[in-house]
């Protein structure tokens, strides 16, 4: 048996554009078995949110601490708050040959790019900015100082679109969760990911 790392796979886009809804059909439904890594945020729960499933609710001491320590692989700030992925989770899944699937914002993946360049970085779009105000303001958990913030962070956002490798526009969520696969799945043949596992096979150093 091929016992492969497993791959690393980001993907960030701008608030409100359906990353959770894409992330959740993907875990559901994709053949791909990707392990979701949980962020750690001080921002508070929304309701029906659960600690430990949508993310590590702490508090700004706690974050801050976990920083000094060195185990968080990034972290950003967005819209008043830290968000944060955890170190460990990540190294040990990937070490036992499973996918990881970060859900950041672009600031964090640009951090995980420089430590991690092998990964896959995807940038999910809204059809148009029109569309992805409507999905924020229909969500109905920010008031609308906080999604005057979100758009205009939006706009800066998709400026940073050209440091990713993929594309892929959420116009329906089953869509979207095709484009991904087939980029995973591509993702997966490139002769870099799977030449080591020949190596050994093929007595090459
Ligand atoms: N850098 C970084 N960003 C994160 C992390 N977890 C979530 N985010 C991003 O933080 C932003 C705000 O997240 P959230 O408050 O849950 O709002 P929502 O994604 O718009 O529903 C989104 O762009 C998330 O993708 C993380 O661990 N690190
Ligand atoms: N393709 C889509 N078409 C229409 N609405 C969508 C689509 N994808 C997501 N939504 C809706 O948009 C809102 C924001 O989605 P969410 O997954 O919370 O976004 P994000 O995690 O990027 O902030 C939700 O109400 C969700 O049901």
């Amino acid at each position: 048996m091929l016992l492969a790392r497993g791959m690393l796979i980001v993907l960030s886009g701008p608030s409100g554009v359906g990353k959770g809804t894409v992330r959740e059909a993907m875990l559901k439904e994709s053949i791909n078995k990707f392990k979701y890594s949980v962020s750690m945020t001080t921002r508070p729960m929304r309701p029906g949110e659960k600690n430990g499933v949508d993310y590590f609710f702490c508090s700004k001491n706690e974050f801050e601490e976990k920083i000094r320590q060195g185990e968080m692989l990034e972290y950003a700030r967005y819209v008043d708050n830290y968000y944060g992925t955890p170190l460990r989770y990540v190294q040990d899944t990937l070490a036992s040959g499973n996918d990881v699937f970060l859900e950041i914002e672009v600031k964090g993946a640009m951090q995980v790019r420089k430590k991690m360049p092998d990964g896959v970085f995807i940038f999910l779009t809204p059809p148009d900015l029109s569309s992805l105000r409507s999905r924020i303001t229909h969500r109905g958990s920010e008031d609308s100082t906080t999604i005057d913030k979100r758009m205009e962070k939006a706009r800066q956002e998709i400026k940073m679109m050209s440091n990713y490798d993929y594309a892929v526009v959420n116009d329906e969520v089953p869509k979207a969760v095709k484009r991904i696969e087939q980029i995973v799945n591509s993702e997966h043949l490139r002769v870099s990911r799977v030449i080591d596992s020949y190596r050994k096979m093929i007595g090459d150093k």
